[in-house]
């Protein structure tokens, strides 16, 4: 059986990558827009109509506007912007979110997927939300670094270009503490006030990392580093893409540096606690365009198709 996918924002960073793992399957038939068509209302809208699964990998507002434009109620939109993510009538693309997300996914016709950010914190930190070692009510804070593509094809031509000194630096951003994945955070967490959260932009390519520092003190009694760690290693056994390294492990740091560009060209995600007796941090990493945007799409349309999860990476 093959199923016909059209990409809408097909030249784009998330677009192209996803175009690279569709390229290795027999089973899809890509619909492809002319170049000088990609921005046409008209032809966007007969592509999506004619499409199995269309994935959105558009600026919000155009976002939006495709969603206004399927009309085939058997094509089903696969959104990689902020816009739908705690939209009513939309299931968020994490499988691994919650027992019944497969299912969810499955079924679905409109699945916004995980910010990249977001997808890092939400897998790190739910699952201690819902074993009861984390309150909902907590105050939580958390710093996310994260490669320059994360931004797009504007921030990718700026690092590229060179001749910008500013640019040499990590640079820390969205500090009017109001980061547009701050909300899918809090709804797929389960936390009830929004996180204090730090993403820093740095001069390497992809790869990210978000990481949440904790007190034991401020957690469940009796919480321990090893508390957190087999809360986070129940939660996803059995989970493909999700590797729950080793505690505090000096083997999991080169030289003692951790690395954030681990998980580059993979859909995984490695979760880190690191420990002692009164303090902890919670790391999860990931390819921003792989688990954190087109990995992670790919992975939605094969939950939604009913296809083997496996991406070939
Ligand atoms: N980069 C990342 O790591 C991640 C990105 N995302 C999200 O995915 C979406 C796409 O991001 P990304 O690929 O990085 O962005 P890019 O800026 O690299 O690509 C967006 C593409 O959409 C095209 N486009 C803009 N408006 C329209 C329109 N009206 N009709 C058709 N095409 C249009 C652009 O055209 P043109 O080429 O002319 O500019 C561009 O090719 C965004 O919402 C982003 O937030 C999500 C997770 C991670
Ligand atoms: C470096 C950088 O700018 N990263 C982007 C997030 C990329 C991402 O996950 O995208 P969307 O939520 O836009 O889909 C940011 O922090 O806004």
């Amino acid at each position: 059986m093959t199923f016909k996918v059209f990409v809408d924002g097909q030249e784009g960073t998330t677009g192209l990558r996803i175009h690279e793992y569709l390229a290795q399957r027999a089973d899809i038939e890509v619909l492809k827009i002319d170049a000088d068509k990609r921005k046409d209302r008209d032809e966007r809208a007969r592509l999506l109509n004619a499409a199995d699964v269309a994935f959105l990998c558009l600026p919000d507002d155009a976002s939006r506007e495709a969603a206004t434009l399927v009309t085939n109620p058997n094509t089903c939109l696969i959104d990689a912007s902020t816009a739908h993510r705690t939209a009513p009538g939309w299931t968020f693309g994490l499988p691994e979110l919650a027992t019944g997300q497969r299912d969810a996914i499955r079924s679905a016709k409109r699945i916004a997927n995980p910010g990249c950010h977001a997808s890092a914190f939400i897998l790190a930190v739910r699952p201690l939300v819902q074993a009861g070692l984390l309150a909902a009510d907590a105050p939580v804070s958390a710093t996310s670094i994260t490669g320059y593509s994360g931004g797009g094809k504007k921030m990718i031509e700026q690092y590229q270009a060179g001749g910008n000194p500013l640019l040499d630096a990590p640079r820390p951003y969205a500090l009017g503490l109001a980061h547009k994945h701050l909300p899918e955070m809090m709804a797929h967490t389960g936390l009830t006030n929004a996180p204090v959260f730090m993403p820093i932009v740095a001069s390497f390519y992809k790869g990210l990392t978000v990481s949440v520092p904790l007190q034991l003190s401020s957690l469940r009694a009796g919480t321990t580093g090893a508390t957190l760690h087999a809360a986070l290693a129940d939660y996803y056994a059995g989970e493909r893409f999700i590797r729950v390294m080793p505690l505090s492990d000096p083997e999991t740091l080169a030289d003692g540096f951790f690395d954030v560009q681990a998980c580059n060209d993979t859909n995984r995600v490695d979760l880190f606690v690191f420990a002692n007796a009164t303090q902890a941090i919670v790391m999860a990493r990931l390819d921003n365009l792989g688990k954190g945007a087109s990995g992670a799409a790919v992975q939605a349309m094969n939950v939604h198709l009913g296809v083997d999860e496996a991406l070939g990476l």
